[in-house]
């Protein structure tokens, strides 16, 4: 399992296979050498907090780097001064590959996309179970979201002492969705169970009781924030971009991305949805070219009607796949 922070080994990075394959690292990495490895913690106009060993570090990015975008959560070779100390800034040399990227467009209309978060391996959707009352839609475009970058889902219900949580997760079961309810009178213990030794990307609208929930699980983030802000030299409200936070004792880490509320869902191909379907997924086979899945001659009806799957679980596909229109209000 991926590990970040204090008990990041060195050693251990490098010996992790890589694509690349075997061949000396020489031979790949003909320069900087010398670079650190850092995760990149937050970013905020151009300057680059990430973390080398235990220190925080503030970096730019080199202009050999070009065009490529470094986002929360990247691990980055970084050279330069990297004492962390006031006023000193070093250089982003180079982005390692990502295990996973999770993206948003403004809106569907928006052709533009943008990485928000890099390797996080898990997707927490935040909704309240009451003031303000779920929107499904809004939580089936999050999951498809999830689906389509390889990020397993996780719903989180706030808020649980205002309302029960029952009919929302009967519309989840289908899906197999991992849920758990919470509200901030109770520990959240439930909670950080299933968020240890993982990155796990926090998304959720105004008012559902993220930064509460957030403040319950890294009762350090003031301390967390306060570094990076001492490092940014911001205030503490004004940083609208993500922001990794580590779980206590090096456990995995909570990224939180204010003003990130729903997805929209333009790359996404049904394709790539399907396989987080691995019941429905070989029913596909015999399915027209770029099928919808969600048209006459789609195999998956015959499939289902098979006994392959369950139809309430192709039901859930395509109700998920449908959100890719868009609507008034998501
Ligand atoms: N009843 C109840 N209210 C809660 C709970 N958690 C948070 N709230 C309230 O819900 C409101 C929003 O909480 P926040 O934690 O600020 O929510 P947020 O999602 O971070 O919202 P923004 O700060 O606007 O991004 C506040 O008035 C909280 O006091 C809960 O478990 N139960
Ligand atoms: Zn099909």
């Amino acid at each position: 399992m991926r590990r970040y922070g204090k008990h990041t080994d060195e050693d251990d990075i490098r010996a992790r296979p890589s694509r690349r394959g075997t061949r000396p690292r020489t031979r790949l990495r003909p320069r900087h050498e010398d670079a650190a490895e850092g995760m990149v913690l937050t970013v905020d106009r151009g300057r680059i907090t990430c973390l080398v060993e235990d220190r925080t570090v503030t970096a730019m990015k080199a202009r050999e780097l070009g065009r490529k975008g470094v986002v929360v959560g990247d691990r980055v070779a970084v050279v330069g001064d990297l004492s962390g100390a006031k006023d000193t800034l070093a250089r982003v040399v180079r982005v390692e590959e990502r295990s996973s990227v999770l993206r948003r467009t403004a809106d569907d209309d928006d052709p533009y996309e943008r990485v928000i978060v890099a390797n996080a391996d898990q997707l927490a959707i935040v909704t309240a179970l009451a003031d303000p009352e779920p929107r499904p839609r809004m939580i089936d475009r999050c999951l498809v979201a999830a689906y389509d970058a390889g990020l397993e889902p996780l719903l989180v219900l706030t808020k649980s002492d205002l309302a029960p949580a029952e009919a929302l997760l009967g519309r989840y079961a289908p899906l197999g969705v991992r849920a758990v309810a919470v509200n901030r009178d109770e520990p959240v213990d439930a909670v950080t169970e299933l968020l240890t030794d993982r990155v796990t990307a926090f998304v959720g609208h105004s008012g559902v009781g993220k930064t509460t929930l957030v403040n319950a699980l890294v009762p350090d983030r003031q301390r967390a924030t306060g570094l990076v802000n001492a490092v940014t030299g911001r205030g503490r409200h004004t940083t609208t971009s993500a922001l990794a936070l580590p779980l206590p004792e090096g456990a995995g880490w909570v990224i939180d991305t204010p003003g990130v509320r729903s997805f929209g869902l333009n790359h996404v191909e049904p394709g790539r949805v399907v396989l987080a379907f691995p019941d429905l997924e070989p029913g596909t086979a015999g399915c027209p070219r770029a099928c919808s899945h969600d048209e006459p001659d789609c195999a998956l009806d015959e499939w289902v009607a098979a006994g392959h799957a369950d139809p309430a679980r192709l039901d859930s596909l395509r109700r998920l796949l449908a959100t890719r229109e868009h609507h008034e209000g998501d």
